[in-house]
């Protein structure tokens, strides 16, 4: 037998759809009940369940235990409730057909019945509240997982195909917790594992009844078996056709995960604001309008023809089915009314109860390997991430960054599904508070070096110096704490301006002097001081994406009441968010990418100014500069000029060597002027 050496490996392998060659289901998507699936779903159960438990349980370890003891006695109430009546109704039937009341007997059957109620409604209300602790801490636990993981995950990772799809059906585990019990996604969470053992307690319970009440006759056997034929068969077969049949009306099969998929899509296009520019000036709408209709209607379709057909039926042969087996007990003589009601509740009982497990039941696969999906999405290492005992404490200089891309082993980087490469054997080396400047023609991987200086991107091969130590070894968290960007298309937030400016340096965002100053820094004061409430101003981010425009802790706000800001005055608020940062002690590099582009000349001449001003201190240079530029004046101020042509650093040096060079970049420079 094939053995999966990881849960992840089994979750893979559960997606390839059978008979195809490297299909895999879509994110979601219904694994049918076959032997390999089973086999698959049972590595991962073994895997997964006792991490998953732990971590869901763990919160109220006690508490958890209880609620199980509990819902394992609720099972068992009904029959005893049916058991109860029997006898109250068996002594009725005496009093009747002897003319003879026990004055004694009644009275007391009455009282526990009474009893029973009371405590019925106390463990009721005992579930409850223990169920909601427990489950509110535990959806809390799963759902807290899931965001650190999504926050966690860089953009090298997040390239992956495999690590988004098993992100996305993992996000579907953790959303089957927040509708747990009310059957949404048609799903199940381990949440609901407590219900079917409720419920297997409550089967086993009728099911000892009905047995018990049979043994009293030869008869009442055939009874039973007819009982036990009629009430489990056609569960059985709807359970097997369920999932035989490929186009089943459950949800998530392939197509209607599909559909899901593209209702999505359209849904998110048709509000994104980032877009709206695009789809307006290609009439993209009713395309959109149409795709979505299309999606919308194939959600719709399944649901309408399993309702339709599965209305009145049931009622009728639920009726029937029970009503067989009592039409024959009464035939034969020696059953009480109080045993025939008590057979009657507990067929009945039965029935319900069958039904409520299988249908929770067979959502167990899928869920076994959405849960196998969490449990690998939970141990997915980012990829920029040092290797485990490899990772170093970030190494400071005194006075800058000090970067080498070494030149025996240049760097090279291919964005991933790119046939050529962004960068390919990029060398240079800067001191420690030296300042370079990138130029060159579009797509010349400028952007992309900035991108790897960073450590947002990775690269492919070569090696990359950061003060005399490989880059990758550094933790990107402690590493991004050294260094202050603004990259080319920065974001925007519908907030207040103290918001985004604030996001530059978390840990000052609510701090309005360190604001002021930053956007001091910026020469954006003039900007600030002309909105209606200055700093407090909410700003229109229409045209940045709209799936991240909120700040954290802040209601949603109509963005047509927001104050709208040009493309310069929104550079100074990024500006002034980079320099929030900048300005720390801790930081030793500062990554512009296009930072003057949309500013007049003074602006751009006062940017640089400051940009001058912070990586100096009067002891001499505190912090190394990367800026790009189209600007030739503007990057002939730097110490060095990095000229990139086809993903390299075709020359580089001081601005009078390149000039005295005749090269590229001695052309550009002739051209501009
Ligand atoms: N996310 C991406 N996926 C695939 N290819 C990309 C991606 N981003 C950039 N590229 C490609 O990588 C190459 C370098 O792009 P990069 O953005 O680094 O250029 P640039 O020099 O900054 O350009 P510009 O001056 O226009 O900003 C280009 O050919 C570009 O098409």
């Amino acid at each position: 037998m094939q053995t999966h050496e990881s849960t992840f490996d089994a979750w893979l392998a559960s997606r390839a759809v059978p008979g195809s060659k490297g299909l895999l289901l879509t994110p979601g998507g219904r694994r049918h009940l076959t032997v390999r699936n089973v086999k698959l779903a049972v590595d991962i159960a073994k895997e997964a369940t006792p991490k998953v438990l732990r971590m869901v349980w763990g919160r109220h370890r006690l508490r958890a235990l209880v609620l199980l003891l509990l819902n394992i006695a609720r099972g068992v109430f009904p029959a005893l409730r049916g058991y109860s009546q029997a006898l109250i109704i068996n002594e009725i039937q005496t009093a009747f057909s002897t003319g003879y009341f026990d004055m004694k007997q009644l009275p007391w059957l009455l009282s526990r019945e009474f009893s029973r109620m009371v405590m019925e409604s106390v463990l009721d209300s005992l579930i409850n509240s223990t169920e909601k602790l427990v489950y509110n801490s535990a959806r809390l636990e799963v759902e807290h997982r899931q965001m650190q993981l999504q926050l966690q995950l860089d953009i090298p990772t997040l390239s992956d195909p495999m690590v988004r799809d098993v992100v996305h059906e993992s996000d579907l585990f953790v959303r089957s917790f927040a509708q747990s019990g009310a059957g949404g996604f048609g799903l199940l969470s381990p949440l609901d594992l407590v219900r079917i053992l409720s419920l297997l307690c409550e089967v086993a319970s009728h099911v000892f009844i009905i047995c018990s009440l049979a043994r009293t006759s030869p008869s009442h056997s055939f009874i039973l078996l007819l009982t036990a034929v009629i009430v489990l068969f056609p569960h059985i077969v709807s359970w097997l056709r369920m999932y035989s049949r490929p186009d089943s009306d459950e949800p998530y099969n392939p197509q209607e995960a599909a559909a899901a998929a593209k209702l999505e899509k359209m849904h998110n296009l048709a509000y994104s604001e980032a877009h709206r520019r695009e789809i307006l000036a290609f009439g993209l709408g009713p395309w959109i309008l149409r795709c979505w209709d299309n999606a919308r209607r194939t959600l719709l379709v399944f649901p309408r023809c399993s309702r339709n057909c599965s209305s009145v039926l049931p009622i009728f042969w639920l009726s029937l089915r029970t009503s067989i087996p009592l039409l024959l007990m009464l035939q034969s003589s020696d059953g009480s009314l109080g045993s025939m009601a008590f057979y009657r509740n507990s067929v009945q009982g039965l029935v319900f109860a069958l039904r409520e497990l299988l249908t929770t039941t067979r959502m167990l696969l899928q869920s076994v390997f959405l849960m196998g999906a969490f449990s690998a999405a939970m141990d997915i290492r980012p990829k920029l991430m040092p290797a485990k005992g490899m990772a170093v404490p970030y190494r400071a200089f005194s006075r800058g960054m000090k970067i080498e891309a070494r030149q025996q082993r240049n760097l090279t980087y291919t964005y991933p599904g790119s046939m050529e490469p962004a960068l390919k054997g990029v060398s240079f080396k800067l001191e420690p508070g030296e300042r370079l400047a990138i130029v060159g023609h579009n797509g010349s991987g400028k952007s992309t070096l900035a991108q790897i200086l960073t450590r947002i991107l990775d690269f492919d091969a070569g090696e990359l110096l950061v003060n005399d130590v490989d880059i990758r070894r550094y933790d990107p968290e402690e590493y991004h704490r050294h260094v202050s960007t603004i990259f080319q298309g920065f974001s925007k937030f519908n907030a207040s301006v103290a918001k985004n400016v604030g996001v530059g340096y978390i840990e000052h965002l609510y701090n309005p002097g360190e604001i002021q100053h930053a956007v001091k820094l910026a020469g954006a004061s003039h900007i600030v001081d002309a909105l209606p409430q200055g700093l407090k101003t909410r700003l229109d981010a229409s045209g940045s994406d709209s799936s991240y425009p909120q700040m954290p802790g802040l209601q949603p706000w109509p963005s047509s009441t927001n104050h709208g800001l040009s493309g310069g005055e929104w550079q100074h608020i990024a500006l002034s968010r980079a320099f929030m940062r900048a300005d720390r002690p801790e930081v030793d590099l500062l990554v512009l990418d296009e930072p003057t582009s949309s500013l007049d000349a003074h602006a751009q001449n006062r940017t640089c100014d400051t940009v001058e001003k912070l990586s100096s201190s009067p002891k001499g240079r505190t912090r190394t500069v990367v800026f790009i530029t189209h600007r030739l004046l503007t990057a002939r101020r730097a110490d060095k000029i990095a000229y990139m042509q086809n993903g390299t650093i075709a020359e580089f040096g001081t601005h009078q060597e390149l000039i005295d060079l005749k090269g590229a970049y001695a052309a550009l420079h002739n051209a501009s002027i």
